[in-house]
C-alpha cells in the first residue's frame, strides 16, 4: 500500500493524539493540530505540560498511545518501526540546544552527516547555498570547537536543512545563547521560514524566542489551551504566568 501524499498535505498533522507512558502519566491528552507548510510555529507551557512529548510524537521519535500523526502526508502509524527511521531521516530535521556536532569532524562534514549516513549524496549546491546563507561559508574547514556558539547553532541549523526536510523540530535552540546571539538565530530561524518556505516546529520557555514564530501553543497538562496568531512576547509571557497560578 503507498503512503506517498497526494495534494498539499500539511507539514504535520496530529489528530486526537494521546500519550500515556509507563506508570500511567497522561502526557497528552487529546490533542489536534497542523503545521502548515511553510508556517514558524512556538510551542510553549510550564515544565511537564506536555511540549516535549508532543515534539516526539510530531516527528515520529515516539509513537501516540491514542490517535494519529501524518508528516508530510504519511501516516507514521501505518510504519514499521524501519519505514518511520527512514521518513524521519528523509524529512524531518532537528536542531538542538546542545548544538550535537560531532567534535572531531569539521563543519563540512558534520552538515552533510546525517545524508551520508542515510547512504544520500548530499546536493553540494543546496549545501553551499545554505552555508552562504548562515554565514559559515568562511568556516567550513573548523571543528566545532573553533567555532562560536552561535555559529556552532548555525552549522547545526544547515544540517537540519540539508535534506530538504518537511519540517525542523528545534528543541530551546538558544538556550544556550547569549541574548544578542539567540536573537540573531532566531532572526535566521524566521528568515528560512519567510525565505524558503521551511517549516520550524520550535519548542521554547522563552516568550521573547516564541514572539518570532508565526504563531504560539501554550500547553497545559496535556493539552493546546491557546493559539495565538502573530504571538506577542508580554502576551505570551502573562499567559504563562496565569497558568503558573493555577
Ligand atoms: N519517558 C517517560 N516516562 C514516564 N513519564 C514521562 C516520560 N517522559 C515524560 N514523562 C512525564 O510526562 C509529562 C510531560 O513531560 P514532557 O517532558 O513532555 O513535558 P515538557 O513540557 O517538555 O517539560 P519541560 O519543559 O520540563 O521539558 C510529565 O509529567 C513527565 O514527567
Amino acid at each position: 500500500m503507498s503512503t506517498a501524499a497526494t495534494g498539499p498535505a500539511p507539514a504535520i498533522a496530529l489528530t486526537h493524539v494521546s500519550k500515556t507512558y509507563q506508570g500511567g502519566v497522561r502526557a497528552l491528552d487529546d490533542v489536534s493540530l497542523t503545521v502548515a507548510r511553510g508556517t514558524f510555529l512556538a510551542v510553549m507551557g510550564p515544565s511537564g505540560s506536555g511540549k516535549s512529548t508532543l515534539m516526539h510524537c510530531a516527528a515520529g521519535l515516539d509513537v501516540p498511545s491514542e490517535g494519529s500523526v501524518a508528516i508530510d502526508g504519511h501516516e507514521i502509524g501505518r510504519l514499521n518501526e524501519t519505514r518511520r527511521t527512514e521518513l524521519r531521516r528523509e524529512r524531518v530535521g532537528f536542531v538542538f540546544q546542545s548544538y550535537n556536532l560531532v567534535p572531531s569532524l569539521s563543519v563540512a562534514d558534520n552538515v552533510t552527516l546525517p545524508l551520508r549516513l542515510a547512504g544520500r549524496a548530499p546536493d553540494r549546491d543546496w549545501v553551499t547555498t545554505l552555508v552562504e546563507r548562515v554565514g559559515l561559508a568562511g568556516r567550513l574547514a573548523h571543528r566545532p570547537t573553533e567555532l562560536s556558539g552561535g555559529q556552532q547553532q548555525r552549522a547545526a541549523i544547515v544540517r537540519a536543512l540539508v535534506a530538504r526536510p518537511a519540517v525542523v523540530f528545534a528543541d530551546e535552540p538558544t538556550g544556550a545563547l547569549d541574548l544578542r546571539t539567540a536573537h540573531e538565530v532566531l532572526d535566521l530561524l524566521r528568515d528560512l521560514v519567510d525565505e524558503l518556505g521551511q517549516t520550524v516546529v520550535m519548542v521554547t520557555h522563552d516568550p521573547g524566542a516564541a514572539a518570532r514564530a508565526h504563531r504560539a501553543l501554550v500547553m497545559a497538562d496535556g493539552r493546546v489551551v491557546d493559539t495565538l496568531d502573530k504571538p506577542g512576547a508580554a502576551e505570551l509571557a502573562d499567559r504563562l504566568v496565569t497558568l503558573g497560578r493555577n
